[in-house]
């Protein structure tokens, strides 16, 4: 396994096995403090299942998960934490934006004394402070995507887990999401694991991309790595073949990562 210095996160020969099929396959991988990993892959690969067990949704059947050097294996998604944002944004639609937010820091006896003023200080932070007062419905998709984002900002995670955030809004709100993703990720230093099939969106936002095929890693690197030196046809087929070489020479030239600073 590769030797990270700062690990935040470390997976160590990751196994799941659904119905006698193997879906993950002994992986082992680490994630730097405040990086934005992604974990691209085709339908089928094993992604979800994999941020189903980081989270403590389903249970590996071996290997380890240490956050922060601890174990966290045994422990219930509540105790972990850990942050997640779905796709479905998954806001309460009978709530303002505020209430969204302050909903699950006041669940919180370490937070709940100030959930008020974290939760307009994160909204602010994400500039959503002027719509504070509208009900979900009232909002874009890219603007509830956001209140999902200061939701989960709010109660400060070790990590964030991004089940495709932005594969259901329109292509032109996808472009504005990924920019404000990636200045998100920045201002906030969050450390992130993002799931995509999107070759170019995991190019665009990461310092390094986990690239799977079923249930094993093919390669982890930064972009500009798997760019200028794919590890396998596999590679070269399903990602480097994928991508607008313009876009990825602009994305793996111009989007300075946690490992070419
Ligand atoms: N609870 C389960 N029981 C049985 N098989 C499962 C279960 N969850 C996932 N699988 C199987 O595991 C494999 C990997 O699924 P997974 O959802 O992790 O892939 P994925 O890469 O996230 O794909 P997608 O992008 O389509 O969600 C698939 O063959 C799926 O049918």
């Amino acid at each position: 396994m590769e030797v990270l210095k700062d690990a935040k996160l470390i997976v160590k020969d990751l196994y799941k096995n659904f119905d006698g099929k193997d879906i993950l396959k002994h992986i082992s991988f680490a994630v730097k403090e405040g990086e934005f990993l992604s974990v691209l892959g085709p339908s089928g690969c094993g992604k979800t299942t994999l941020l189903r067990i980081l989270i403590g949704l389903e249970k590996q059947d071996d290997g380890e998960i240490l956050l922060d050097a601890q174990d966290i294996s045994h422990l219930k998604p509540s105790e972990r934490g850990m942050g997640i944002i779905f796709q479905n944004y998954a806001l309460f639609p009978n709530m303002s934006v505020l209430e969204n937010v302050e909903y699950a820091l006041k669940l919180r006896a370490d937070l709940k004394q100030n959930s008020r003023k974290i939760a307009l200080s994160t909204l602010e932070a994400i500039g959503m402070l002027d719509q504070i007062d509208k009900r979900p419905s009232q909002l874009s998709g890219g603007q509830q995507q956001r209140v999902a984002i200061a939701r989960t900002l709010a109660l400060n995670p070790k990590i964030i887990l991004l089940d495709e955030p932005i594969s259901a809004l329109d292509v032109s709100m996808r472009e504005v999401m990924k920019k404000e993703l990636k200045d998100i990720q920045k201002k906030f230093n969050s450390t992130m694991i993002f799931i995509t099939h999107e070759q170019e969106e995991a190019f665009y936002l990461s310092d390094r991309i986990m690239v799977m095929s079923e249930g094993n890693i093919e390669q982890i690197d930064t972009p500009r790595n798997i760019y200028e030196h794919p590890a396998n046809d596999y590679i070269k087929d399903f990602v480097i073949a994928h991508l607008d070489s313009k876009l990825a020479s602009l994305c793996v030239c111009t989007g300075k990562n946690v490992y070419e600073k």
